[in-house]
Order: structure tokens, then sequence, then C-alpha cells
């Protein structure tokens, strides 16, 4: 078994950094929009769906590259997301969350994650959180397809 446990957190109003705002970016973003957290993205350049996020008001983004002096935005944030497109800032972030303590996901690198993000399956009141313990995405994508099947039935 995968030595990865699925807790299920209380994410409102939360604080969460999301460096990079490409498309894993996105598409990680508006998971956790709908678990009602409070999101900082950090990037130089944005999708339209975070640009029009950002200008709703529905999240901050600071568009910027990350630097040292960047890394102020990550205080008192529950967990980072890296999802740069260039691995020295993604292992730049990691360094920088790990200093304080911060839980980080580097999206090129499983080694450099304290947590994986899962696929998420909703329907009939219950949320299911998937993993493949960080070894096989694929299967990952397909265990969450299949379960949201069952649970769109629920
Ligand atoms: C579940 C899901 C959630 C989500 O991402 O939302 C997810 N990856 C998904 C898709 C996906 N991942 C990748 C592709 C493009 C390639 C392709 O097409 O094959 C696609 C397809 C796509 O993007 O469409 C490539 C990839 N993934 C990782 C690495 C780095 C590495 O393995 O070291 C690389 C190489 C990057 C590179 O090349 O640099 C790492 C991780 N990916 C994880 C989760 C974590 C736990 C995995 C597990 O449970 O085993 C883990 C370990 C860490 C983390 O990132 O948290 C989602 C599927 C569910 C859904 O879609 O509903
Ligand atoms: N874990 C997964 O599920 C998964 C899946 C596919 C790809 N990936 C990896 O995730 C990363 C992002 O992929 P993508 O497809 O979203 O890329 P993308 O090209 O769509 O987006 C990259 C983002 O990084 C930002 N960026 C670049 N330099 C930066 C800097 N110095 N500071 C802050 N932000 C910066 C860009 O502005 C852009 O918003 C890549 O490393 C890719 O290999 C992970």
């Amino acid at each position: 078994m995968s030595r990865y446990f699925p807790l299920f957190v209380d994410l409102e109003q939360e604080k969460i950094v999301v460096v990079g705002a490409g498309r894993i970016a996105e598409r990680r973003i508006r998971t956790l929009l709908s678990f009602d957290a409070r999101i900082t993205v950090l990037a130089p350049e944005a999708t339209e769906a975070i640009k029009t996020w950002a200008e709703e008001g529905v999240l901050h983004w600071q568009q910027a590259c990350w630097s040292q002096e960047a890394e102020k935005f990550l205080e008192g944030s529950l967990f980072v997301l890296s999802a740069a497109d260039d691995s020295a800032v993604n292992e730049a972030v990691c360094s920088a969350c790990r200093k304080r303590n911060i839980p980080v996901n580097c999206a090129d690198d499983r080694t450099r994650c304290d947590f994986y993000f899962p696929g998420i399956a909703e329907g009939g009141g219950v949320t299911a959180g998937i993993t493949a313990g960080g070894t096989n995405h694929r299967l990952a994508r397909e265990a969450t397809e299949k379960v949201r099947e069952l649970l769109i039935k629920m």
C-alpha cells in the first residue's frame, strides 16, 4: 500500500500559493477554488482563465518571476504548489518552503513533493481523492474517472 495518507483538510479561506500560471497551475487552481481556498499566484505570464479570475478578484495574481524577494508571498500559506516550466524555479521554491516548514508540491518532480495532488471525484455528497502513490499518474487518472462515474450515480 502507498505511504500517502488521504487527509481531508478544510481549505475555506486558507492561503495557498501557486508558482506558475500555465496549464497545470490552472487545472489545480480550478480544483482548489471549488474548495474555497484563497489563492495567490506568482508568475510572469498566466493563462486566460487565471487572468480572468484575477480580474474578477477570485484570486490574487502577482505578476512577477520567482525571486528571493518573492519569498515573502509564501508567509502564512497552508501549502505551496510550484508548477513553473523551469525546474530551477521549482527547486528554489521547494527549498524556500522547506526552510519555512511549509508543505510544498513541485509538479515536475515527485521527489520534491511533501504531498501529492490527487485526482478528485465528487458526487452524491461524497468527495474522493485518488493517488497511485506518486508512481503512476495515468493510473490515478483512470481510477479517478471510474470513481467519478460511480459517484455520478449516487
Ligand atoms: C492525478 C493528477 C492530478 C493533477 O495533476 O491534477 C496528477 N497528475 C495528473 C496528470 C498528468 N501528470 C503528468 C501528465 C503529462 C504526461 C502524460 O500525459 O502522461 C499528466 C496528464 C495531463 O496533465 O493531462 C506528468 C507528470 N506528473 C508528475 C510528474 C513528475 C514526476 O513524476 O516526477 C510528471 C512529469 C512532468 C514532466 O514531464 O516534467 C507527478 C505527479 N502527478 C501527480 C498527479 C502526482 C501523483 C501521481 C500519482 O497519484 O501517482 C505527482 C507524483 C506529483 C504531483 O504533481 O502532485 C493528474 C491525473 C488525474 C486527472 O487528470 O484527473
Ligand atoms: N504533475 C503533473 O500533473 C504535470 C503534468 C504535466 C506537466 N507537468 C510539469 O509541470 C510544469 C508546468 O507545466 P505547464 O504545462 O503548466 O507549463 P506552462 O508552460 O503551461 O506554464 C508554465 C508557467 O510557469 C511560469 N513561469 C516560468 N518561469 C517562471 C518564473 N521564473 N517564476 C514564476 N513562474 C514562472 C510561466 O509564466 C507559466 O505561467 C512543467 O515542469 C511540466 O513538466 C506536471
